[in-house]
């Protein structure tokens, strides 16, 4: 069971993410009018100062354009990118052609118990996606922290037809695991993404919150 938290937006708040023991923290870069988005040289220093001190840097973003993202890449020194939004698969395989050594999570848009990519997943696969991401998609098209949840019956089914690891992201706290068991014993379960279940009452990471999701996911896990 990995956790990611997302969204960080200094260096305390990876340091914090550090010492509560998250495995990734989402540095957001092309995510515009984002709360949590970063400059290239706020990135470079935040992704440094992951790497310092643990959580794996991954680089969120919602662009397609290769050279934006390269460009971040190259500065950052970061080796996984999550495409956030709807980046074709012609897009995730021009990525990997340039960037052979990064890992690529692909979100897939959940929403009334459907994927909304469902039949693009093969053509994702075939592009080179390393993990699928499943995020919730709310009724009038928005994405990220919807404060929605998945369905688990919906994303086990997923998790069954893909052939990558799968990450489960929408409104996760430390008081649904429970909800998840079934999908958390899933040979390709892969961990949980949060953001909003993270922050303390101000938006701020909290880092008893992520400590505690940590421990009760990973009970779940075990259960
Ligand atoms: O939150 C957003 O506005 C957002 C925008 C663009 C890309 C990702 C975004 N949020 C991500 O959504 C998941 C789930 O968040 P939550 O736990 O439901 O709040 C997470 O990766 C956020 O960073």
């Amino acid at each position: 069971m990995r956790v990611k938290v997302c969204g960080a937006t200094q260096v305390a708040d990876v340091e914090l993410l550090a010492a509560a023991g998250a495995d990734f923290v989402g540095l957001w870069h092309g995510v515009p009018r984002g709360h949590a988005e970063l400059s290239g040289s706020a990135l470079a220093r935040l992704a440094d100062a992951a790497r310092t001190t643990g959580p794996r840097p991954i680089l969120v973003t919602l662009s397609s354009d290769l050279d934006t993202l390269g460009e971040a890449l190259a500065r950052s020194g970061i080796r996984w990118v999550q495409l956030h939004g709807y980046q074709q698969p012609a897009m995730v395989r021009r990525l990997k052609a340039a960037h052979p050594a990064v890992t690529v999570v692909k979100v897939l848009h959940m929403r009334g118990g459907e994927c909304v990519e469902r039949a693009l997943i093969p053509s994702y696969e075939r592009a080179g996606v390393d993990v699928f991401l499943l995020d919730a998609l709310a009724a009038d098209g928005r994405i990220g922290s919807t404060a929605l949840t998945i369905e688990p019956a919906a994303a086990a089914a997923i998790a069954d037809r893909v052939s990558r690891p799968v990450m489960l992201a929408g409104g996760l706290t430390a008081d649904n695991s429970a909800r998840y068991r079934s999908l958390t014993g899933h040979p390709r379960f892969y961990g949980i993404d949060v953001d909003s279940g993270s922050r303390d009452a101000d938006g701020r990471i909290d880092a008893r919150q992520v400590a505690l999701i940590r421990d009760k996911w990973t009970v779940v896990e075990h259960a």
